[in-house]
């Protein structure tokens, strides 16, 4: 078993050799980490014995819960059987196929074809390089851009990195790459004005005609956006935005993608956020909720007349070692098997689902500075606003938000501050009296982060 040290002695070592992702290191090493140590069903607990409700399902990726001895025994025993063989130069392993035939199941209809990577990002490079070489297969070598939303995440590797919208990444590194675009996301709340709902979905979806006008239908190959945006702050678009979105790739003959990295495997109530706003993408990208987070793999599905396309070009010339990871594959069957055969994806759409989100909506509504309190299935988020009446926001985006989610922290919940929104996206077998519990500890949070606006004479 693991070497038993105090936090103290974790946090030292952790300073002098580990990196952390997104972090600023000088400043997490004068705070020290917190070290997590076990975790079951929704809950983590710490090195110091603290329980913490996990609100996020660890990075969105827990969608079956922690403790999973059964996943674990696949794990061991598939190692003990075959613990690697790669799937390049016309080989294959039991784990993968039984894993594809299962995918395949799963997916929305007119998607047989899996093509596998080990993280979302690296399933967004892989789309990437299949939709430019889609383009090259039908003689249209030319059509090449591809547009994403501002405040869209797509991961960190140079690809993802680029086609999201995220500035702050864009200025580490000289992205984005070329031929890619973005246009603006589609927050009512912020850009609704005095529009309705469905009828600001439609303009959003329109600003997609300006820029393929503008850039010459003949150049653009793809559309690629989140169902729903989550590292965006869970931005929900109306009902109206995806399918004229849809419409307008029809048109001028781009291929629609969604990224289904946070959104897929039940999320939502549906298998994947496409079902839940009845648009039909050509191809989407998964990770996260494939393997609930137990080991890394990421899914293309890639849809059969862009399969066929594919397959008639020839040799794809992508792939990594790790791709189909007999492992992992093994792991993530195990997990979907699950989600389907448990219930879990049903529940979420029937039962708890509906019931998180009522009941989110009766704890939030009720404060004076949060706004656009919204969410589906068992992904939701409200924002942080200076003034309800006007919606305007707070100065110094994303400051209300890192100090909401301290407190919660505080509390032993994890809830997710994306810049002022506070998201959660709870593991998806989250029962009714864990979300009544949750959100016990979520009003007094935001009831003490109120009293600290007043306090500070900003409310
Ligand atoms: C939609 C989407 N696409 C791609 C990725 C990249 O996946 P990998 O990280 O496995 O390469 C993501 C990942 N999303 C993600 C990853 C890490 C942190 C947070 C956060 O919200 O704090 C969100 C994502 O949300």
């Amino acid at each position: 078993t693991q070497q038993q040290r105090s936090t103290a002695q974790w946090r030292e070592l952790d300073a002098a050799h580990h990196l952390h992702p997104f972090t600023d290191t000088a400043s997490l090493n004068e705070q020290g980490v917190r070290m997590i140590t076990h975790a079951d069903g929704i809950y983590l607990w710490d090195s110091e014995g603290n329980k913490i409700t996990d609100g996020m399902a660890g990075l969105w990726c827990v969608n079956i819960g922690y403790g999973r001895k059964d996943l674990s025994e696949v794990a061991k025993r598939q190692m003990d059987e075959l613990a690697y063989y790669n799937t390049f130069f016309k080989t294959s392993h039991p784990a993968v196929v039984e894993l594809s035939r299962l995918l395949a199941e799963v997916a929305p209809t007119g998607f047989e074809h899996v093509f596998y990577t080990n993280s979302g990002s690296e399933s967004v490079d892989t789309m990437i390089r299949m939709v430019r070489r889609y383009w090259d297969v039908k003689g249209k070598p030319q059509k090449k851009t591809l547009i994403g939303r501002w405040n869209g995440y797509h991961g960190s590797t140079i690809g993802g990195a680029s086609l999201g919208g995220m500035s702050y990444m864009h200025e580490q590194g000289d992205l984005p790459i070329p031929g890619i675009a973005h246009i603006e996301q589609p927050w009512y709340y912020k850009h609704g004005k005095d529009m309705t709902p469905e009828e600001f979905g439609v303009a959003a979806a329109r600003w997609l005609e300006d820029k393929i006008l503008e850039i010459g239908a003949d150049k653009v190959a793809a559309f690629v956006g989140e169902p729903i945006q989550g590292a965006g702050g869970v931005i929900i678009p109306p009902s109206t935005y995806w399918p004229e979105v849809e419409r307008i790739c029809r048109k001028y003959d781009i291929l629609l993608v969604a990224d289904e990295v946070i959104c897929g495997f039940g999320r939502t109530g549906e298998w994947f956020g496409q079902q839940h706003f009845g648009f039909k993408p050509d191809i989407f990208t998964t990770a996260k909720g494939l393997s609930s987070g137990y080991l890394p793999i990421g899914a293309v599905f890639v849809g059969n007349d862009v399969a066929a396309t594919l397959a008639a070009g020839g040799d794809f010339n992508h792939g990594f070692t790790y791709s189909g990871h007999p492992v992992a594959a093994a792991v993530a069957h195990a997990n979907v098997q699950a989600l389907r055969d448990e219930g879990i994806v049903q529940r979420v759409r029937e039962e708890t689902g509906p019931y998180m989100q009522q009941r989110w909506r009766e704890t939030f509504s009720q404060f004076e500075h949060v706004d656009d309190v919204r969410g589906v299935g068992l992904i939701q988020a409200f924002t942080l606003v200076k003034d309800k009446a006007k919606r305007e926001l707070f100065d110094n985006w994303g400051e209300m938000g890192t100090m909401c989610r301290d407190i919660f922290f505080g509390n032993n919940l994890i809830m997710r501050a994306c810049g002022d929104h506070m998201v959660s996206a709870p593991p998806l077998v989250i029962s009714k009296a864990e979300i009544d519990s949750m959100l016990g500890t979520a009003a007094r949070s935001v009831e003490t982060f109120e009293k600290k606006l007043r306090e500070r004479g900003l409310a």
